[in-house]
């Protein structure tokens, strides 16, 4: 978020101290973190022969004060005329132990405010300040210190309830065995009955709306952060389930010492008695902050008495919506307040006070370590490879049985006679195009997986260099499972094939690992997957008609020329046809018109036609065919290919997820 403070208007002058409490008695050695938190190194609860191996003696014990403060947030999108105020100087500040709601009718501005305070805002201007614990909020302190629940749940569709929870508690808690906190979350969030469920998605039947959504909060309260921001926490949920819900939440920032803040649309009366604090949105404008209970007498003075026995919620939402008051009315609503805060801050001279033994914070980030969250995402994501039928076990049997039907289909190549040269060529040329194309379906998945792990990178789970490294680690042996699935029972079981087995799984893998690679960059190139998948199809079409199998590169305009030479299957199809007539004892050429048979320098031919000659042969009618050994060449050229797809993805991966 950009954070511009010449433009905060008006100014709210706040005196704030900041004083940091400690125990002696309690704490031998302490370090400061830079948000402020005041660390022991060494807690009593942990004694000093358990620093490092008790986390969960940690995560049991209630965590250190905070408080945290907005100051005259102000969000435009748009430029000069077209400009739009989303919020307009928003501020208020919360201290531990509260949970905040933020009300207001639809477009008030709620997500925006909940997004600008969580530094999730990405377009737009934003101005103001945000603060924990005195310090300016800044996307590594919210990864320490805060987490975001958003209003979509993304999950692993393919891990359990219970599975998604222990990784998460690895990731979030470093090593060790964390079954007793995973089970306490799992009893608070009442999803013993679905534990065992898959979280599901679209496609696959899994855990419910709610039940996702409580998922969601588990993650959340598994990193005991001190800030829980929650957008819409109860939509999905029964009315029963939301109570239950937002007391738990609020017991918990009791009990644990959290701020809890977030937005809800409709709260039955039950929900809104459970909020400490209630934030009025309207127009992007504060109509009321404090707490739940004196919204009555605030708005009873400025002359809109609650009525008896109406949900306080509803009323006050229908208060500042213009569908129900008039615009008026809603005005002169938002204006009192903007009087009202401006006399009262100017009075407003605070001690703000801040624990002093947030130890569990600072164990983590020593037992957290770059080979443990990398062995942890790999296990997570090896599983996943292995159950999700559509990224890549679903690829490796099409490829199984599309190239087995190719194969049946060039049946006649299996005698090797020069008629049959051409057909050989093809039958060997499609399953390497039809398996890159099939790598259309990886921008979909990783699409998918994306907004999941970009969820875990902004609530400091994991890093994303760590998640890119495991993946690329994971995904290179399922490139050769392709090229197995996809060369051994077509051109070798049944066509008979003899050139060297190894190479020519070396350069299936490799071409369709640059294939992946594109559609790794499309994946995080487009928010919206159906444009990366048509994009892909584009780059892939282009590549295959641009090959040299259909068209002489010479032929083509120049203004198209390069993409010959720019694209990867120009090299695969002319690695290819070298690798699998090099195995082959072809007979002499003998040229027929009606078999189709080509020769080239017949008479000079020996016996046994070289390699040479049938290639040369075959380039005839084939453009991209040549006699020259170029496979090394084309594996490096194709190599190189894909590690520049590789930087682009890792360079738009973490752009976006900064
Ligand atoms: N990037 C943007 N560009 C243009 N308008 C935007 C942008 N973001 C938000 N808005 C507008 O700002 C207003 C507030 O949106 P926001 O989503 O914050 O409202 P909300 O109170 O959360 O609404 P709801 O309860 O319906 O989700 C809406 O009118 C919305 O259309």
């Amino acid at each position: 978020m950009m954070v511009d403070e010449e433009v905060q208007e008006p100014k709210i002058k706040t005196k704030t101290k900041i004083k940091v409490r400690s125990n002696p008695k309690k704490i031998n050695r302490t370090i400061v973190d830079p948000t402020g938190f005041h660390v022991a190194e060494v807690h009593h609860a942990i004694g000093k022969k358990g620093v490092n191996r008790n986390i969960e003696a940690a995560w049991m014990a209630p965590r250190d004060h905070s408080v945290f403060e907005f100051r005259n947030i102000n969000y435009i999108v748009g430029e000069g005329k077209a400009q739009k105020p989303i919020l307009t100087n928003v501020s208020g500040r919360v201290s531990d132990g509260s949970t905040v709601a933020i009300l207001g009718p639809s477009g008030a501005g709620k997500t925006s405010l909940l997004m600008a305070l969580s530094l999730g805002i990405t377009s737009g201007k934003v101005t103001g300040s945000i603060e924990l614990n005195g310090k300016a909020l800044t996307n590594q302190s919210f990864k320490d210190h805060c987490f975001l629940v958003e209003q979509s749940d993304h999950h692993w569709s393919f891990l359990s309830c219970l599975e998604t929870l222990m990784y998460a508690a690895s990731l979030l808690l470093g090593p060790g065995n964390h079954s007793a906190v995973v089970d306490s979350i799992i009893e608070k969030m009442g999803l013993q009955s679905c534990k065992d469920t898959k979280v599901g998605n679209d496609f696959v039947q899994g855990l419910s709306g709610g039940q996702k959504r409580r998922l969601s909060i588990a993650i959340a309260l598994l990193k005991k952060p001190a800030v829980i921001m929650l957008d819409e926490p109860t939509s999905g949920l029964d009315s029963a389930a939301s109570v239950a819900i937002v007391s738990e939440l609020r017991k918990l920032a009791k009990t644990e010492n959290l701020i809890v803040i977030m937005t809800i649309h409709q709260p039955s009366t039950k929900v809104y008695n459970d909020f400490d604090q209630v934030i009025l949105m309207a127009r992007g404008r504060q109509a009321f902050i404090g707490e739940a209970a004196a919204a009555h007498d605030y708005f009873e003075t400025i002359g809109h008495p609650m009525v008896h026995m109406t949900n306080p919620a509803e009323f006050l939402v229908d208060l500042v919506n213009s569908d129900f008051t008039s615009e008026d009315s809603v005005l002169s609503i938002l204006d009192e307040w903007k009087q009202h805060t401006s006399e009262t801050h100017r009075s407003k001279n605070e001690t703000l006070v801040v624990g002093s033994n947030d130890d569990f914070h600072q164990l983590i980030k020593r037992k957290k370590s770059f080979l443990h969250e990398l062995s942890t995402i790999f296990g997570r994501h090896a599983l996943l490879v292995a159950r999700d039928p559509i990224l890549y076990v679903g690829r490796i049997v099409l490829l199984l049985i599309s190239n087995t039907i190719f194969a049946l289909a060039y049946w006649s190549s299996r005698e090797k006679v020069q008629a049959q040269a051409i057909n050989f060529y093809y039958a060997n040329a499609w399953p390497i195009s039809l398996g890159s194309m099939f790598a259309v379906v990886a921008v979909f998945g990783l699409n998918a997986e994306f907004k999941s792990v970009i969820r875990e990178v902004k609530n400091g789970m994991i890093n994303p260099l760590t998640y890119i490294i495991a993946k690329t680690v994971l995904v290179l042996p399922v490139m050769l499972l392709f090229g197995a699935a996809a060369i051994s029972t077509g051109v070798y079981a049944i066509l008979g094939l003899k050139a060297n087995y190894g190479i020519y799984l070396v350069l299936y893998a490799i071409s369709m690992f640059v294939f992946e690679c594109i559609a790794e960059v499309l994946s995080v190139a487009f928010i919206n997957p159906l444009m990366g998948m048509l994009c892909f199809l584009s780059i892939w079409f282009t590549s295959f008609l641009f090959g040299g199998t259909f068209l002489p590169p010479d032929d083509l305009s120049v203004v198209i020329r390069w993409l010959y030479h720019a694209m990867p299957l120009s090299y695969t199809f002319n690695a290819i046809s070298y690798h699998v007539f090099s195995g082959e004892d072809w007979p002499s050429c003998v040229p027929d018109a009606n078999t189709g048979a080509v020769c080239v320098e017949f008479d000079e031919s020996p016996d046994e036609a070289p390699i040479a000659l049938i290639l040369e042969s075959l380039s005839k009618i084939i453009p991209n065919v040549s006699g020259d050994d170029n496979r090394v060449e084309a594996m490096a050229i194709i190599l190189g290919m894909a590690l520049g797809y590789k930087i682009l993805y890792v360079a738009i991966f973490l752009f976006k997820s900064s």
